[in-house]
């Protein structure tokens, strides 16, 4: 069934993988090559005597080598996703595709191999013949059942993991999701009926693991796409006759009477609700044909209130798709030179997903998918793809199976420091930001950027324009704009308005005479409205006003205050707001950490010092994050300064008026942001003994130094200032910010426009 929104991203998967750089992945150069030296180091003479080391020593090319970290990721294109035999050429983007997915979330560099050979003993060949780049092999769609004869013999014959995903890491995924599914409809394996609708790579291989879990073979009824298999049948290869089964039943429609649990690896749309109503109760449906499900989501939900429900699709709950798994069992296996992926490794890697699954959910992870509340049950019976856990519970998990089950041929000594390695691998920083900008292109808005004659700023609009985050429009001397742009060569097709010009004089007078409105009865005049609409940071707010853009952003060739004044003039704060304050989203290694108010009230009262954490945990929360504040001072729930006092007294204000807010203080940042400290020293705080994530401080100067200090000694990446709590969208960059934090500006900009568009 073809949806509005199935449309919308067909077109959108189109224009992605078109735009900019062809393909998803690229070849990097990991050591320097700058000098003729180098280059005498990197190829030839110097290349020689790695070459002989590894001749002598077969093993060091491990040490010399890109293999322990390479691994390829081939197919013949026989069984694309759910798409069939499309060849190897069209499989280019899936493999492609899987080759980004083992980089972002495992740091496993792949050359992506598309073969174009059916005859699986040739095929063997041709990837024995060049295994010995490779630290892994990772076999991907290619259709049952040549796959079944293709791995088992690359297993035996290769000294490297081999894994068929579709097989090994879909029945991972899947069994780690069903023994949740089970225990959320509080049913047991061995006594629930399974109905398994396709029987090729994936298919079997899942039924066999569930079979290894303890689900009885008398209970599993498999079809394909002649419909049941039974004994009846004279047309079934080897691997599927082991699940024909005696019965009188042919169609999916009949299996379906009664059965409690649906595993569809097949194709779309083949599962109706007329089946699915006829489940027993709880019915348990993993739909996870790609790339569409065997039913809709919206339909199977829609149809049974009380399915647990779950597709191969990133857009819907549950996401039960490979993806989990490949990344961190392949890095596992890498990191302790396995020499495969056998049995005990895979079971340890779907016990550490389910158990993972009853964890509580970082923020991170409920931030990328604009998730309040992601808890077990049955809309998350799964770990999220974005969830940074993975990469050290799953490979670790598989590399300790490796070595407990003997092919480790490298062991892991010490697990502490192979874990930090693990989290060292992940920019977790760079994917925080990425995150933030993807929500932004969900729906991205149009963004007035001032200052357009500044490098900086077209290089930004630039970059915004072309991720598609928003639609920029420019502010500034249309010459000099243009000027640059011919200079620096960028691409940058967009309106630019000078409200200076001779031609912008109706628009100016139009802006103009809505801000007298606003403000005649505030001192201003018709003349001073028209005169101060030439100024760009005016006219932008007034875009805003009008409804003629959906955020403004300036700032970045004046200081604050200028550029806050014609803000407040024009938008003004939110209803209730008296006080307006600036926030900094500082990124951690060990996460976001917030700073207000870094840039307008100098020396705020108690009550305003409680109003700007009020509002700062609004904001917080509307980037998705759950905030914990800590209201700083120099001393610790001790107030004997002036300043402490004040703190004291917003605190005790905030937790009368808002008791359930995570707030306390007034404390010290060392002690607000560790979690030892906090729990052990103030067991009593509202904190409850975890690490704060926000940090309000006493007054301007202490708020805007600390997080000028912490972006000098640490260079972290700084968001904001966000202007919090004025009525609509307009956020003043810090003078002279970088290409890299305006775009960070603009992609908040947006996700500010999203939220009041709501
Ligand atoms: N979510 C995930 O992580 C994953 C999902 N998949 C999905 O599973 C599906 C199968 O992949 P894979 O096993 O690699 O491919 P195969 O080609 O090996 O197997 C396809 C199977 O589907 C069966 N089939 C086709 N049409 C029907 C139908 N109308 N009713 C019942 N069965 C049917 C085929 O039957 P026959 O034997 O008669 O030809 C065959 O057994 C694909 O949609 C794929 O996207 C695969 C791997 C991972
Ligand atoms: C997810 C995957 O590997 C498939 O659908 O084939
Ligand atoms: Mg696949």
């Amino acid at each position: 069934m073809r949806t509005e929104k199935d449309d919308k991203l067909r077109e959108e998967a189109l224009r992605y993988h078109e735009m900019g750089r062809k393909g998803k992945i690229e070849v990097v150069p990991t050591k320097n090559h700058d000098t003729q030296r180098d280059l005498a180091l990197a190829y030839s003479p110097g290349v020689a005597e790695p070459c002989l080391e590894i001749e002598k020593n077969p093993n060091d090319v491990y040490r010399y080598t890109a293999k322990g970290n390479l691994v390829a990721v081939i197919s013949n294109g026989t069984a694309v996703l759910g798409l069939g035999d499309i060849g190897p050429l069209a499989s280019k983007p899936v493999m492609e595709g899987k080759g980004l997915l083992f980089k972002i979330f495992a740091d496993i560099d792949v050359f992506d191999i598309e073969i174009d050979e059916k005859d699986p003993e040739k095929f063997i060949q041709a990837v024995k013949a060049i295994s010995p780049t490779f630290g892994g092999i990772n076999l991907e769609d290619i259709k049952a059942p040549e796959a079944f004869e293709i791995e088992r013999r690359l297993k035996e014959e290769l000294d490297i993991p081999v894994m068929h995903d579709d097989q090994h890491g879909t029945a991972i995924i899947s069994a780690a999701a069903l023994l949740n599914a089970l225990d959320l409809a509080n049913k047991k394996i061995e006594k629930v009926k399974f109905v398994v609708n396709g029987a090729g790579a994936a298919a079997i291989a899942c039924t066999k693991l569930y079979v290894a879990l303890g689900a009885k073979m008398e209970n599993i009824l498999m079809c394909d796409s002649k419909g049941v298999i039974h004994t009846r049948r004279d047309d079934l290869n080897e691997e599927k006759l082991p699940f024909a089964r005696e019965t009188e039943l042919n169609t999916l429609e009949e299996a379906m009477k009664g059965s409690d649990v649906f595993i569809g690896l097949s194709k779309a749309d083949v599962l109706t609700a007329e089946m699915l109503l006829s489940m027993s109760n709880d019915p348990i449906v993993f739909a996870m044909a790609n790339p569409n499900p065997e039913i809709n989501y919206d339909v199977a939900v829609g149809t049974r209130p009380d399915v647990i429900m779950a597709t191969g699709r990133s857009d819907y709950p549950n996401q039960v798709n490979n993806v989990l798994g490949f990344p961190f069992i392949f890095r596992g296996a890498l990191d302790v030179q396995a020499s495969k992926i056998n049995e005990e490794m895979k079971l340890a890697a779907v016990r550490a997903l389910a158990d993972l699954a009853k964890e509580p959910v970082p923020e991170m992870v409920s931030m990328a998918y604009k998730i309040g509340n992601l808890s077990y049950g049955r809309e998350y019976i799964i770990p999220k793809p974005f969830d940074n856990r993975l990469i050290t519970t799953v490979s670790m998990a598989v590399a300790k199976a490796a070595m407990d089950s003997g092919v480790a041929r490298k062991p892991i000594n010490n697990w502490s420091v192979y874990e930090e390695e693990l989290l060292n691998r992940m920019n977790s920083e760079q994917k925080l930001i990425r995150m933030l900008q993807n929500r932004a292109k969900q729906d991205p808005k149009t963004i007035v950027f001032s200052n357009a004659a500044e490098y900086n700023v077209l290089k930004a609009a630039q970059i915004v324009k072309d991720e598609g985050i928003g639609h920029p429009i420019l502010l500034g001397n249309k010459e000099k704009v243009q000027e640059i742009l011919n200079e620096f060569d960028i691409q940058l097709d967009v309106p630019i308005i000078d409200p200076k010009s001779k031609e912008s004089e109706k628009h100016v007078e139009k802006l103009a005479n809505m801000l007298w409105e606003k403000r005649q009865r505030k001192g201003m005049t018709q003349y001073n409205a028209k005169r101060f609409l030439t100024n760009r940071d005016y006219f932008g707010c007034m875009m805003v006003e009008a409804g003629e853009a959906d955020a403004f952003l300036t700032g970045s060739t004046r200081s604050y205050a200028t550029s806050l004044k014609p803000a407040l003039e024009t938008i003004g704060p939110a209803k209730g707001v008296s006080k307006v304050a600036g926030l900094m989203m500082i990124m951690t290694k060990k996460g976001p950490l917030f700073f207000a108010d870094t840039t307008i009230n100098d020396d705020p009262t108690a009550k305003e010092l409680a109003k700007i954490a009020r509002m700062t945990e609004y904001v917080v929360r509307k980037i998705g994050i759950r905030p914990r504040i800590a209201m700083l001072s120099f001393e610790n729930f001790a107030a004997r300064t002036a300043t402490s006092k004040k703190v004291s007294e917003a605190v005790a204000l905030l937790h009368k008026q808002y008791p359930d807010m995570v707030v306390d203080g007034e404390i010290q940042p060392d002690f607000a942001l560790n979690e030892e400290l906090i729990s052990k020293t103030f067991p009593f705080s509202k904190l409850n003994g975890k690490r704060a994530n926000v940090l309000i401080f006493p007054n301007l100067a202490s708020g805007n130094l600390s997080y000028k200090i912490f972006r000098g000694i640490e260079n972290s990446q700084v968001i904001g200032p966000i202007l919090m709590g004025m009525n609509k969208p307009v956020h003043i960059l810090q003078m002279r910010s970088t290409i890299e934090e305006i775009v960070n500006l603009a992609t908040i900009a947006v996700l500010d426009a999203q939220q009041r568009n709501k």
